[in-house]
């Protein structure tokens, strides 16, 4: 019996300088349930388990971040010691309450007010949305966590919340970490702001960046409605590759996450 990557890897063209393609990973769904099954949901912390059920009700559910991205960029905000963040799509919160799970319990109160350039009232991760609704149905879950004090929601198209943050001259370099997992044609818009609000060494991520793997299909093979979110992904994905302020990496977690690093 031929199994099923096998086809996948007769089907792929190798080259002699790429003598590494056969080891891609995520050749099938049973590989991805795979590594959800042993890795990720025996680890994933109870409140985000009951906010991904909750959201799988959810007709929108589709659009809620993988828990294996989730889990990668929960081990990305420890490794930097993330305190003060930027989210931008919020939907019910998968990610926003792993950020709130993942940022230090500790870095609230006296701390908050010395650091933060923002007003004294306001969180450590702004979390930007123009849609409530879908907030309010993580939002009984979060409290719950204990970490709602940590998150400032404001119901807005982002980019206008962006350009208010960056009028005042003290917000640039001071956030650090950023996740945009919203609309796709703004991605480069978000990436110019993000870059001046995230500090040098900060991280910049993004999620969708394969777009259900159409990026590298031709246009024609991608259905209608695809096709306008892609052409950005790609021109998204194009122009972070040669842009010397950063330094990225391109996971395969879930739909595509470009990990970008600010380094000037
Ligand atoms: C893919 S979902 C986000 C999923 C979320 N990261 C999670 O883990 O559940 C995309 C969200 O982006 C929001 N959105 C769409 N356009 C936006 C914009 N211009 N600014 C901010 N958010 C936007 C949508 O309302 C939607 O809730």
């Amino acid at each position: 019996m031929i199994c099923f990557s096998s086809i996948y890897l007769k089907s792929m063209e190798f080259t002699t300088a790429e003598p590494f393609l056969h080891k891609g990973l995520l050749q099938s769904f049973e590989l991805t349930k795979y590594i959800l099954k042993t890795n990720v949901y025996p680890r994933e912390p109870s409140p985000l388990k009951e906010l991904r059920e909750v959201t799988a009700k959810h007709p929108g559910n589709f659009m809620s971040t993988t828990p294996d991205s989730g889990q990668l960029m929960g081990m990305l905000l420890k490794l930097i010691n993330a305190k003060k963040t930027i989210e931008i799509g919020v939907y019910t919160g998968y990610s926003l309450l792993l950020t709130a799970l993942s940022i230090p319990h500790d870095a609230m109160g006296i701390e908050l007010i010395r650091n933060i350039k923002l007003p004294t009232d306001s969180s450590m991760i702004i979390a930007i949305d123009p849609n409530k609704e879908t907030y309010e149905i993580g939002l009984p879950i979060i409290q719950k966590a204990g970490v709602e004090h940590k998150i400032n929601f404001i119901e807005s198209q982002a980019l206008p919340v962006l350009d208010k943050l960056l009028q005042n001259k003290d917000n640039e370099g001071s956030f650090d970490f950023a996740f945009v997992d919203a609309d796709k044609e703004n991605y480069l818009n978000y990436h110019e702001r993000l870059l001046k609000l995230v500090k040098v060494g900060g991280l910049i991520v993004f999620d969708n960046t394969l777009w259900g793997g159409t990026v590298a299909q031709p246009e024609e093979a991608v259905s209608e409605d695809r096709k306008e979110s892609r052409r950005s992904i790609i021109e998204f994905n194009n122009s972070v590759s040669i842009d010397q302020r950063i330094e990225i990496a391109l996971t395969p977690s879930g739909d595509g996450l470009t990990i970008c690093r600010r380094i000037r």
